[in-house]
């Protein structure tokens, strides 16, 4: 009831009777940096009730005034120990995932497959994990952001897998993007340890990671979402429980089916724009002020006109997540054509090397597609003179 009368603070009479439906009858949580907890509270009404303020002070602190935050906040809970914190996987994620939580005060454990990815962590203060049965049997809570499902399923139950290293008391939390199968084999493996399991796939790219504001789509055991939580809290603005291990998983693959349809749409936009006779930055700029503006195309447009992918999100990882929402809309019988068109063209710049690049250089594959006239389309079935396949040229 708690979390209730914090809510209503910031709630308008309108609201009232959807949230007190929503506390008895939905099953997922969103809570905010502050830590309140809203049980139950629908996705659509989630702007009015999650507070940011905590959060952009954390935020606009520095490393030593986050480590002192954490610090404190163990204290007034009466001098609880911190947990140790094991991190496996040091990619473009979890490198900047772990190094907040070093920055944050926590003892923090690293492990990578391509051991050198662990030095400049080990430099600012992590310790050296030899394996990843070695880092959860030396850590409390361990992380894992690793590139795929083959990678989070042999890095969990391989032979020097964390699984290995697991015990009850434990806690294993799987951040990579993978399916819903994954997450609940990996659960399982962890479970029958008596350790607890959470999935917790991010979304935010590489600057929400480095500034520590990322979104957790998390489920799993619940306690170990609350034990997780201020860790979770150094590293994103707000997290999600959404109940059973699988619903992680589901709801990270629908946000990046859009994510990736929306960014090779916008690269269409910019090419039919320039073919037009547009000035490409025009375009960004009126996209930019319509109700189809959105964060990702003011922040990745300008480097696209100027054929520049920095790579913060891998095309080869989006391809990936396309191709797993669209084996999940297969399971759950839900047409996706959008969705299987683009993933077409995803997986053909991956095979054309652009998949280390950002998935912004979709606009490069879409720069070599031909167009080709047809009278029927077998694919699809429609039979239309004017419909177009694209093909490399
Ligand atoms: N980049 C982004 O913007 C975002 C990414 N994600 C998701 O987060 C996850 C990580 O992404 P990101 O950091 O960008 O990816 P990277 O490609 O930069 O890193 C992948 C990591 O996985 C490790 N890895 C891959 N396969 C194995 C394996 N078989 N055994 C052990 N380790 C393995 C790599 O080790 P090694 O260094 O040895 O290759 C590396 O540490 C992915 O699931 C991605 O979809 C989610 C949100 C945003
Ligand atoms: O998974 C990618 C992201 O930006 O989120």
């Amino acid at each position: 009831m708690e979390a209730v009368a914090m809510a209503k603070g910031v709630l308008t009479m309108a609201h009232k009777p959807l949230l007190l439906n929503c506390l008895f009858s939905r099953s997922s949580s969103i809570t905010s940096k502050s830590g309140v907890i809203f049980p139950g509270l629908q996705h659509g009404y989630r702007r009015s009730f999650v507070s940011t303020s905590d959060a952009t002070s954390a935020r606009s602190g520095t490393a030593w005034s986050k480590r002192s935050f954490v610090v404190r906040a163990s204290s007034a809970a009466g001098e609880e120990k911190q947990p140790s914190i094991g991190f496996l996987g040091l990619g473009i994620m979890g490198t900047a995932m772990a190094r907040n939580l070093v920055k944050a005060g926590y003892e923090v454990t690293v492990w990578n497959r391509s051991i050198s990815k662990c030095d400049a962590l080990v430099s600012e203060g992590a310790k050296r994990g030899e394996t990843p049965e070695q880092t959860t049997a030396a850590c409390d809570i361990t992380f894992a952001m690793l590139a795929d499902p083959a990678g989070a399923m042999e890095v969990a139950c391989g032979p020097q897998g964390a699984v290995k290293g697991l015990s009850a008391g434990k806690g294993y939390v799987d951040v990579s993007t993978v399916d819903d199968e994954t997450a609940k084999a990996i659960s399982d493996a962890v479970r029958k340890t008596g350790a607890e399991f959470l999935e917790a796939p991010v979304s935010g790219s590489k600057k929400p990671a480095v500034d520590g504001t990322l979104i957790f789509l998390t489920a799993g055991d619940k306690s170990l979402f609350e034990r997780a939580s201020p860790m979770l809290d150094v590293m994103g603005k707000s997290k999600f429980y959404l109940g059973d291990v699988g619903n992680g998983a589901a709801m990270k693959l629908v946000v990046n089916m859009v994510m990736g349809s929306m960014m090779a749409s916008f690269s269409e936009g910019l090419l039919l724009g320039a073919k037009a006779g547009l000035d490409p930055k025009t375009v960004i700029e009126v996209i930019g002020q319509g109700a189809i503006s959105a964060p990702m195309f003011a922040m990745k447009g300008p480097s696209m006109v100027e054929g520049q992918y920095p790579t913060a999100f891998p095309l080869k990882h989006q391809q990936k997540d396309l191709r797993l929402a669209l084996e999940l809309a297969n399971k759950v019988g839900q047409p996706s054509p959008i969705a299987a068109a683009v993933n077409d063209l995803y997986a053909r710049a991956t095979k054309n090397g652009l998949g280390d690049e950002d998935f912004s250089a979709i606009i490069e594959a879409l720069k070599a597609c031909k167009r080709t006239q047809l009278s029927n389309n077998e694919k699809t079935g429609i039979t239309n003179s004017s419909t177009l396949r694209f093909s490399e040229s």
